[in-house]
């Protein structure tokens, strides 16, 4: 298997994505409800009631709504009811024409705050919306209760039409710029953690993958099996075969691991000719019996065009670790383990 295991860049990304959420829901929350009691409590003393209670109503709605997410922390659920307050306090303001028929002025920073709240396609779609419906309320002048002249409704809408697209293109290449930083970021830590001649992760991998994931898993990956497999007398290989058919032979054994561990399990180059086999969820029991089945496989390895008098064996140690903190404990284990089979005649596993 290659490394894989958390994409930390991603997890950061998405952590920093949902702060700017965070604080577009909290900023429009509270500056909305301030500015709608700020003009709620100055038309009062207008003839009709319904201004004010537009005013106060939404004012209330935006406040509660930022409440419960302070005490809920439901991001995703307040964005969507905030969009939808924003809707319907654009639409009935519209309606209703506003102080001194002003509404179609507080109409403009909205096609921005629903992108900030909602992502590129979903804003996009309730921007549409709501500028269909703002053109029919606009132009069928019984509809509503105010009265707007129809240059400026037409002008109104044409400006719209532009700051909504200005947001979209702006969005959509924000989004897609990140996208595109978030996968070279992706690649590179791949390549920081892989082996260039197996394809296997290397020892840079543990610490920078494997050690956060046993944090932040260890119920998904303890107990964790280690198996240390060192190939035997693999100097003598090089030095009778050279360098090249080494690095060959290297390569056939990260193939024989890749076809003999599952998906969920690593292999990792961890030194020249050493190798670590990490197999989460296994106890010492089925660990040996993987060791053993890789023992036997590499010992089947047939190198005769490339190496006739070399017979391919190695030697394996193995050992588990039941603790998030004891991953190098179990690590120095297996390695013992794996100096006792050389000690007792290689080809072996112990442990
Ligand atoms: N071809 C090749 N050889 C490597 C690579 N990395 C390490 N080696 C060689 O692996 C050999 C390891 O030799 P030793 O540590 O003496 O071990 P050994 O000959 O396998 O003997 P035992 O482990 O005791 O069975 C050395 O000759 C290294 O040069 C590599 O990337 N490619």
């Amino acid at each position: 298997m290659t490394p894989a295991l958390p994409a930390n860049g991603h997890k950061q990304a998405q952590h920093i994505d949902a702060r700017r959420r965070h604080h577009i829901l909290v900023f429009v929350s509270y500056i909305t409800s301030l500015v709608m009691f700020f003009y709620g409590v100055r038309s009062l003393n207008q003839d009709s009631l319904l201004l004010p209670l537009i005013l106060f109503a939404t004012g209330g709605c935006f406040l509660l709504n930022v409440l419960l997410y302070h005490l809920s922390q439901q991001l995703n659920r307040a964005c969507i009811i905030e969009a939808l307050l924003v809707g319907t306090f654009v639409l009935s303001l519209v309606y209703q024409g506003g102080h001194n028929n002003t509404a179609l002025y507080w109409v403009f920073p909205f096609p921005a705050i629903l992108f900030g709240l909602l992502g590129v396609r979903h804003a996009l779609a309730s921007n549409a919306l709501l500028l269909l419906v703002l053109g029919i309320m606009l132009f069928t002048p019984d509809l509503i209760l105010a009265e707007y002249k129809e240059a400026e409704s037409s002008r109104f809408l044409a400006s719209l039409v532009i700051v909504i697209i200005v947001c979209w293109i702006n969005d959509h290449y924000r989004e897609r710029s990140h996208a595109a930083m978030e996968q070279l970021q992706q690649s590179k830590e791949l390549q920081a953690n892989t082996d260039p001649l197996t394809g296997l992760a290397n020892r840079r991998f543990l610490d920078s993958s494997l050690i956060p994931a046993l944090e932040q898993q260890s119920d998904e990956l303890l107990p964790l099996a280690v198996i240390m497999c060192d190939l035997d007398h693999f100097k003598q290989l090089n030095d009778q075969y050279g360098h090249d058919v080494g690095d060959e032979v290297l390569k056939a054994v990260a193939t024989v691991f890749k076809q003999n561990i599952r998906q969920q399990d690593i292999a990792c180059r961890f030194g020249g000719e050493e190798f670590l086999l990490i197999l989460p969820h296994t106890n010492t029991t089925d660990a040996h019996l993987v060791a053993e089945k890789i023992r036997l496989q590499l010992s089947k390895e047939r190198l005769n065009a490339a190496a006739p008098d070399y017979q391919l064996t190695a030697s394996l140690g193995v050992a588990t670790c039941n603790k998030t903190t004891a991953f190098y404990d179990a690590v120095k284990m297996a390695d013992q383990q794996l100096y006792q089979a050389k000690h007792q005649g290689r080809n072996q596993v112990c442990g």
